[in-house]
């Protein structure tokens, strides 16, 4: 399919058929898609993410709301170019990005499923890091749900905070949990763990980093 097809499909079959809403300014998107043709594969704070069955390879990431966003995640893209780790940005339009479809299964998907995380996967994620650094970005809000594997490779998928300034720790402190706990303990069986437990912990660190800034700026 040309982009211009595709682009058409998007303009007169996707569009008009979806909303896009927010219940507050701080929940994610709820995505109503009406489309026959479009289906919805992801959603997050600020897009719906759809894909048509008569071009898989192909993604179209659908911002609902600050559209500045959008033109700051193109600006990423473009320094990005065409790497490994990442998607790749085709084409984009007012409120819309044309992206590569990324396979595979999160990383925090992977340790509920009992899917074995290799070494490998956080190695490619390490280096897609460093080429994202190299060309002038910060890696930034990195973690298990932003990160997929596929095949034994790893690949990150959210790369719309990377022109943030500022030191963001989350990647570190997953490859910690990574080397200390799951490599050591949970790799070889990998058993599935409840959704409810890794929920719990990836809210509680959250909650633990909120708290030891407080801590560090009263300081
Ligand atoms: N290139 C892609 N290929 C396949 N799926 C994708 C792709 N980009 C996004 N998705 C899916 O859509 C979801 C939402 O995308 P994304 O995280 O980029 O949205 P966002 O609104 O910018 O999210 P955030 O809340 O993290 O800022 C992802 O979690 C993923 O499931």
């Amino acid at each position: 399919m040309q982009k211009a097809e595709y682009r058409n499909l998007i303009e007169t079959e996707l569009l008009p058929k979806i909303k896009l809403t927010t219940p507050s300014p701080f929940d994610p998107i709820i995505v109503n898609n009406q489309s026959p043709i479009w289906k919805t594969i992801g959603s997050g704070n600020y897009a719906g993410v759809f894909s048509l069955d008569s071009h898989p390879e192909w993604v179209v990431k659908v911002y609902g709301r600050n559209p500045e966003e959008l033109k700051k995640e193109i600006d990423v893209y473009k320094k990005l170019g065409s790497h490994e780790s990442y998607s790749c940005l085709y084409d984009y339009g007012d409120n819309y990005l044309i992206l590569k479809k990324l396979n595979g299964v999160t990383l925090f998907d992977a340790v509920v499923k009992g899917i074995q995380i290799p070494e490998a996967v956080i190695n490619d994620i390490d280096s897609g890091l460093d080429y994202a650094r190299s060309v002038g970005l910060n890696p930034f809000d990195v973690h298990g749900k932003n990160v997929v594997m596929y095949e034994g490779r790893g690949y990150i998928v959210d790369i719309s905070d990377f022109y943030k300034q500022g030191y963001c720790r989350k990647w570190k402190d997953l490859k910690k949990a990574y080397y200390k706990i799951y490599l050591p303990y949970l790799y070889k069986y990998h058993p599935p763990i409840p959704f409810f437990i890794v929920d719990a912990v990836r809210k509680g660190y959250r909650i633990y980093r909120r708290l030891k800034k407080k801590v560090n700026k009263e300081k």
